[in-house]
């Protein structure tokens, strides 16, 4: 079976703002219960763990009372310390999906295209070819390279494992005092394939206040849509 943990445990500096924005409602919603609802109504999904910061455990838990197979931990000072402490609390799963709590618009089409490819090929992400060019630049903005665009993905979540894998790659970083900014970098490091899986440019993580404008606009077109 699959399990999920959902990192919600971050301060959202970037947005700034008084409400976290894991908490911020959209469409009447707080984005961690529209996050939630993704994985809610999936059969395949048998143990889902949110990580908040140690002061929100209480109300996250308040908020989540009606989502059967959600439990909640404390998180750490660095999202993969969070994303670590989210695994060790995971019950019986074959495989993981690690998700952002601030990325509430991943379509069910993405979900099932990233687990088939866990389980067909081994570590999967979801990802986006880039749109702009890319260059890196030295600290005094001097124009290093250009890599080829077409090698180049904005990597998002879910990103997809092997429990015991990412696991092993989580306690080997953290006793090497190694911080990655993702968790298939963790394994990547230890020298196993990861595979990307396209998603969807809607699959945006709430970082700035421009895209929860963006993420309203996501969810009017849905709706739309449906109707
Ligand atoms: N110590 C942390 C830091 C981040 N996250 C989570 O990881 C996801 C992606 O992180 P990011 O967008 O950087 O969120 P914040 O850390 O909240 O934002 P900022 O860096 O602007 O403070 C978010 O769902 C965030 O809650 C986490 O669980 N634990
Ligand atoms: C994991 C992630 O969402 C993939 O894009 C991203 O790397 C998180 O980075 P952040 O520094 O926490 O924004």
């Amino acid at each position: 079976m699959v399990g999920v943990v959902i990192a919600a445990a971050g301060q959202g500096k970037r947005m700034g703002g008084s409400i976290k924005k894991q908490f911020i409602e959209l469409e009447g919603k707080p984005v961690l219960l529209h996050t939630l609802d993704l994985f809610a109504s999936r059969t395949d999904i048998a143990d889902v763990v949110v990580v908040t910061s140690a002061e929100d455990v209480a109300q996250t838990r308040e908020l989540i009372a009606s989502y059967p197979v959600v439990r909640v931990v404390a998180g750490g000072a660095e999202r993969q310390d969070s994303v670590y402490e989210g695994l060790c609390a995971l019950r019986a799963c074959e495989y993981v999906l690690i998700h952002d709590g601030a990325r509430p618009f991943v379509s069910q089409a993405a979900l099932d295209a990233v687990i088939q490819a866990v389980r067909e090929r081994g570590p999967a992400i979801l990802a986006v070819p880039v749109k702009d060019t890319i260059k890196r630049a030295d600290e005094a903005g001097q124009v290093l390279d250009t890599p080829p665009r077409k090698s180049l993905w904005a990597v998002q979540t879910p990103q997809a494992f092997l429990l015991s894998t990412i696991l092993t790659a989580h306690e080997k970083a953290r006793s090497e005092g190694f911080v990655g900014t993702d968790d298939a970098s963790l394994v990547e490091r230890v020298g196993q394939a990861v595979y990307v899986v396209e998603g969807e440019y809607t699959n945006i993580k709430l970082t700035t206040p421009d895209d929860l404008i963006m993420g309203e606009a996501i969810l009017r077109q849905r709706k739309e849509k449906e109707s």
